[in-house]
Parts: structure tokens; sequence; C-alpha cells
């Protein structure tokens, strides 16, 4: 683990340096990840959820990639717009406003802060980020005392509408693994699941030195599953064993899903966690959105029977998803083999 800046007055803005400061200079060896880039070859196809083969498309692409773009998804590309132009609009507040909503103790898990993963990696991310969970009034009114509500009703709209497609997702990817609704008692469909979820907004402003910066650092995702929006420009990229890094190019009203660590747990390592990461770039500023998903907050987490049996042994113990999130905060990359039970992965 290493040091961080200890008071908020340590955070820079980054929207107006004019040269990289030595905290944010990143060598390849700091990322700790092999840097080859994958062939152009190699692309990730998009998946219409309407299409007749949905589920074959949807298993694949999980086993092949961890990833998913899929377009037809019912998601309006006007609330995609409304959604980026307000975390647009959040991260071009003068420094002082957003050091309000900037939590006080580690512990506090929303508002303007440092990505989860700073404490494992020397350097800082060339990345401002806004954590919502649960309403975010209190953080809207203290950044727009007088115009709070316009925010507050898009997040609304938005976690509304991406609820009902994390539902939607998650059991195409439970039936494309030959789950059905007897065989897990907590996922009800279609947003009636009472899943939980987090809004992370992300902004990259354009860099000084973008060859040298880390946008966001390579990392999976805690949750179920993930569904990111991003700007038209690009710097998402995914891992993938004996290719390497694959940029991930945004196109209109295409999202992107990643499979969180708790989906290849229930998977039982069939779907892979998809490690992913951000680059910056010197041109223009770039604005994600993601919408973590993860399950009821009492629900233990752990490889679906159906999944296991003398062939495939159950390969993790059960965690809840706050369990999960508290082990990752210490142990980060190494938090499933911290919960593994059996040795060796599964071939399926
Ligand atoms: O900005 C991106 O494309 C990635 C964001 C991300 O991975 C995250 O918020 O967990
Ligand atoms: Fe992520």
């Amino acid at each position: 683990m290493h040091t961080l800046p200890q008071s908020q007055n340590q955070y820079l803005d980054l929207n107006s340096i004019k040269e990289l400061p030595e905290s944010y200079t990143w060598t390849s060896l700091q990322d700790d990840c092999t840097d080859c880039l994958a062939t152009d070859t190699e692309s990730l196809s998009i998946i219409d959820l309407n299409d007749p083969d949905v589920l074959a498309l949807v298993r694949h692409a999980c086993k092949t990639w961890g990833v998913l773009q899929i377009r037809n998804h019912g998601i309006s590309l006007k609330l995609l717009e409304n959604m980026e132009a307000a975390a647009s609009k959040l991260f071009s507040l003068p420094m002082e406003q957003k050091l309000k909503v900037s939590p006080s103790s580690t512990n506090d898990t929303s508002g303007y802060r440092l990505p989860t993963i700073s404490p494992f990696f020397p350097k800082l991310m060339w990345r401002e980020g806004f954590t919502i969970f649960g309403s975010p009034v209190e953080h809207a009114l203290k950044l727009w005392p007088h115009d709070s509500k316009s925010f507050c009703d898009l997040v609304e709209e938005y976690k509304e509408e991406m609820k009902k497609l994390a539902g939607r997702l998650m059991w195409l990817m439970l039936e494309s693994l030959g789950i059905t609704e007897v065989d897990i008692d907590w996922a009800g469909r279609e947003g009636k699941s009472g899943g939980e979820a987090v809004i992370q907004l992300n902004s990259y402003p354009v860099c000084p030195d973008p060859d040298r910066a880390m946008g966001l650092a390579a990392h999976t995702d805690s949750s179920l599953l993930t569904i990111l929006h991003q700007n038209k420009t690009s710097g998402l990229q995914i891992f993938k064993e004996g290719t390497g890094w694959l940029t991930v190019q945004p196109q209109t009203g295409v999202l992107v899903v990643n499979i969180g660590d708790l989906m290849h747990i229930l998977s039982n390592g069939l779907y892979p966690t998809v490690l992913h990461r951000a680059l910056v770039n010197g041109k223009q500023q770039r604005i994600s959105v993601a919408y973590i998903y993860g399950p009821p907050a009492n629900v233990h987490i752990s490889p679906l029977p159906k999944l296991v049996d003398q062939y495939h042994l159950c390969l993790y113990r059960p965690v809840t998803w706050s369990e999960y999130l508290e082990l990752k905060s210490k142990h980060f990359r190494d938090t499933l083999s911290v919960i593994r039970i059996a040795g060796t992965p599964n071939v399926f």
C-alpha cells in the first residue's frame, strides 16, 4: 500500500496543470501488467439484445472476453447523453466546490474522491471521480445550492432504467450458464431482484503528457456486472490472457458490460472477470459513467450448485457484497485467491 494525499487540499486541479507532476508520472511496470497490445484482428463484437441467438452470443462473449458490447438495450441515447453532460458539468465546477462533497473519512464511499484502488499504486491517476451511492440529494445541494433538482431527477431516472437493464443482463448471463429461476432464490427478473448499485462518474482531463500518465489503473470490478457508457473519446482497454490490451472503441449508443468478480464467483470460474484500465490523451477530455450492479446486501454469493460437481469443484467460499468489498480494499488483485477453496481452475 502507498501513502496518499492526506488532506483534501493536496488534490491537484488536473484541468489547469500544464506539466505532468512527478506524482502522476507512471512507468509501465507500475501498472503491473504486461504491456503488449493486441493485434487489430481481434475485436469484440457488438451484441444486439434482440438477436434470436442472444444467449449463445452472450455465452461466447462472457467466456472468451469477460465483457460484452451491446446495442438495442432499451436505454435511450438522450438519457446517456444527458448523464454524460451532467457529469461534465459536475467536473467543470471549481475545485473548492467539488471539495465540499469530498468524503472526510476513508469509510465514506460516495462523493468526489480518489479511486478506491489508489492505495495499491505508487502514483496518482489522471482522473477525477464522483461516486453516487444511495440518494444524490445531499451532495447535489452542496454542489448546486439553487439548482440541484435536475441532477437528482436525472440520476434517479438513470438508476431506474439501468436497474432494469442490469437485471435483464444478469439473467441473460445466468441463462447462458443453464441457470433458471429454480436454481437461484434471490435473483428476481428484470429489476425485481432488489440488487443494489453504485453510479461512478469518471472524468479524464486533457493530459499534458498522456504517454506517461494513467487514467485508471488495471483492475477488475467488484460487482456482478458493470454497465459502462463512454463519451466519444477512446481510452478504455481490456486485457485478454494471451492477447494483451485491447481498446474498446466508443460507438454511439453502444454500452460496454463488464463481468465483475461476483459473477465470476457465481459462474464457478467459467466466466472470467475482466481486467481493464483507462488511458488518457492530450486532446480531449474523456467522460465515462459506470453503473456498478451487485446483489442485495444480505445475499451470500457462492458458485451456483448446478455448476458444481465432482469434476467442477466449488472454487470459492460464500461472501456478501460488503464482505467482498472489505476484502478487496485489503487484498486488491489477490482477493479472489483469498476466498478460493479449491486449488486448480476448472475446465468446462
Ligand atoms: O473510464 C472507463 O472507461 C473505465 C471506468 C471503470 O473501469 C470504473 O469506473 O470501474
Ligand atoms: Fe472498472
